[in-house]
């Protein structure tokens, strides 16, 4: 079920997308011969080329007819010599925009990106009008819904209005109460020690390469799960059986198929696989998985010995199981959770894997996390901590959420991938009533916006001049803290009032997990293996991250402190 449920999972989430280029595609083909003449009212030479046009009003009607026939022609012509034009370029979307907005001064009237007129903008000063401002004028909108729709429902992630308060004030009700703070840094904690070391450990004795990226995308949901239903689904394993295979164990190693999937608890008992690899099965896989977490929960609430759980649904079971119309539904729960296990696994997943692609493309930056985690190591050493040596043959550090929370240089180095390659690279708004942005941009009601957050990462305007460097030093102030950047500006989280929830949450995870395999393990991306962005709605590795892991050996082993919860 492993294997399956996150094949399921990856592949729900890059059906809206295909589906907007499906219909473009048809579309294409339909009009073909209307939309050769009438691009030509849009032409601007150097945006052209890449689908983002500006409307020319003195153009000589000679001049108009004469462009309608070259263009026409080298339309046809295109069409013959490359007829998936716009699937092939597709790939190249966000560097493509990236150019252009900076060409155009941030922002852009396109012609079509996946079969819709926008407005297209990284500017910040149309992120904090439409999404602070003057929030209530723009809605994500019905489009939006409807695509979503598949795998989100009802949920947050997918509502507007009251509908989306209300699911919000819950939500946040419950993930900032101090009791589940306190949940998640034990479960990060918990779940990064018994999983990640001993895996990658495993991966370094053998000498397989493995690809990282579906190593974070696991312990993100077996964390997420835990999170939301108590429950640790075991996608990533830290236990090892002597003799116990790696690949027999965990899909996805270079050259392996998934292994045959089992579900742990019996509820997806299947070796289907192939059935369930197939589109219309993996709304199912997901569904009835979520029924059975939801049932389990369900019993456990029930059960009077289990009134202490911190995890989100026994919470939310305690409190208001309603949908908006009052009653208590299981879409509803359906749709809430799912938006959580969406939103919990996806981006810490995401984040953890450019950060180790960019670190080793930059020694300079793993030195200097090296010697930030030497020096806490060194602590711990005096006592003052409470890092802890693992099992899985050979001693290993982990860190709790103190210690991380010390560590201004990962945190820093954490913002550096998320601005360059946000897990959630666009947002898309639509103006309810006409409008001006402040970058002068007249509105009418129903335009559509999107908001570029990969192009706003990398305007030199917005960044300065190196903003396409690894710099991290860029959110550290002189006193040695963090600096603290507008989140109109940082907008990988979004910003207020629909900032994302589980901002803290994420770095606590993603800095226990990261320290965890900095300090470690050498990583080591497989010379010739090509990294590139997917272009979905998350922004995960076309290929994943393919890399070999070394132990790593820093002289005499830590002692671990005598009032360690830990030490074994
Ligand atoms: C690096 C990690 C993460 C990033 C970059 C991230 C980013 C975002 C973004 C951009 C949104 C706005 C989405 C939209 O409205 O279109 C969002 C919303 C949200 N995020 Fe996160 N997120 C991360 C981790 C998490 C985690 C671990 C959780 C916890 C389960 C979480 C919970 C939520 C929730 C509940 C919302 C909906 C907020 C609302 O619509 O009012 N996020 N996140």
């Amino acid at each position: 079920m492993k294997s399956v449920l996150c094949r399921a999972w990856d592949s729900s989430m890059c059906r809206p997308l295909d589906h907007i280029i499906t219909v473009r595609k048809e579309r294409k083909i339909n009009r073909r011969f209307i939309r050769a003449l009438t691009s030509v009212l849009f032409i601007n030479s150097h945006v052209a080329s890449c689908g983002f046009l500006h409307l020319s009003p003195d153009m000589d009607p000679l001049f108009l007819i004469l462009c309608c026939l070259i263009l026409y022609y080298r339309h046809l012509q295109s069409q013959e010599t490359n007829p998936k034009w716009e699937s092939a370029n597709i790939h190249h979307f966000h560097d493509c925009a990236t150019a252009l907005l900076a060409d155009a001064g941030y922002s852009l009237e396109s012609k079509e990106i996946l079969g819709q007129r926008y407005f297209a903008t990284c500017d910040p000063a149309n992120v904090r009008h439409v999404f602070t401002s003057n929030f209530n004028n723009y809605p994500k909108g019905h489009e939006y819904a409807e695509i979503f729709d598949v795998l989100l429902g009802a949920g947050i992630m997918n509502s507007d209005g009251e509908s989306w308060r209300r699911q919000r004030a819950k939500a946040q009700m419950l993930m900032t109460a101090p009791r589940f703070r306190a949940f998640t840094a034990q479960c990060s904690r918990d779940k990064v020690e018994k999983s990640l070391p001993p895996f990658l450990a495993l991966a370094a004795d053998e000498g397989r390469p493995c690809d990282l990226q579906d190593v974070f995308l696991r312990l993100s949901f077996d964390l997420t799960c835990t999170l939301v239903f108590g429950v640790d689904t075991g996608c990533l394993h830290g236990h090892w059986a002597a003799g116990g295979s790696l690949h027999a164990r965990h899909g996805r190693y270079v050259g392996d198929d998934f292994p045959p999937p089992r579900h742990p608890h019996g509820v997806l008992e299947t070796d289907e696989k192939a059935k369930c690899w197939a589109r219309e099965e993996d709304g199912r896989t997901i569904d009835s998985f979520i029924a059975e977490m939801v049932a389990r929960a369900r019993r456990r609430a029930d059960d009077k010995s289990n009134e202490g759980a911190a995890d989100l649904f026994s919470s939310f079971l305690c409190h208001d199981n309603t949908s908006d119309d009052g009653e208590s539904t299981d879409e509803f729960i359906r749709d809430t959770t799912v938006n959580l296990l969406f939103a919990g696994r996806d981006g810490p997943a995401t984040g953890l894997s450019w950060l180790f692609y960019l670190v080793s493309k930059n020694p300079r930056v793993e030195q200097k996390l090296l010697e930030e985690l030497s020096a806490l190591v060194a602590t711990l050493r005096d006592g003052a901590g409470s890092a802890v040596d693992t099992s899985g043959g050979g001693s290993m550090v982990t860190f709790g959420r103190s210690e991380v929370n010390s560590l201004v240089y990962l945190h820093a180095a954490l913002c550096e991938p998320l601005r360059l390659y946000p897990p959630v690279p666009f947002e898309h708004k639509v103006a309810a009533a006409a409008d001006v942005l402040l970058s002068g941009k007249e509105l009418k009601a129903g335009a559509k916006i999107l908001f570029l957050n990969y192009s706003m990462g990398r305007m030199e305007g917005v960044w300065g001049k190196d903003c396409t460097e690894f710099w991290q030093e860029r959110w550290v102030t002189k006193e040695g803290k963090l600096r603290h950047e507008p989140s109109y500006k940082f907008f990988s989280f979004n910003t207020r009032p629909r900032t994302c929830l589980g901002k803290e949450l994420a770095f606590v995870q993603m800095k226990t997990a990261a320290a965890a395999v900095l300090w470690n393990f050498v990583v080591e991306v497989v010379p010739g293996h090509v990294v590139k962005p997917k272009l979905s709605p998350i922004l995960h590795m076309k290929n994943g991250l393919i890399v070999r892991v070394h132990r790593r050996f820093h002289g005499p082993q830590v002692e671990a402190s005598d009032d360690s919860p830990r030490k074994k």
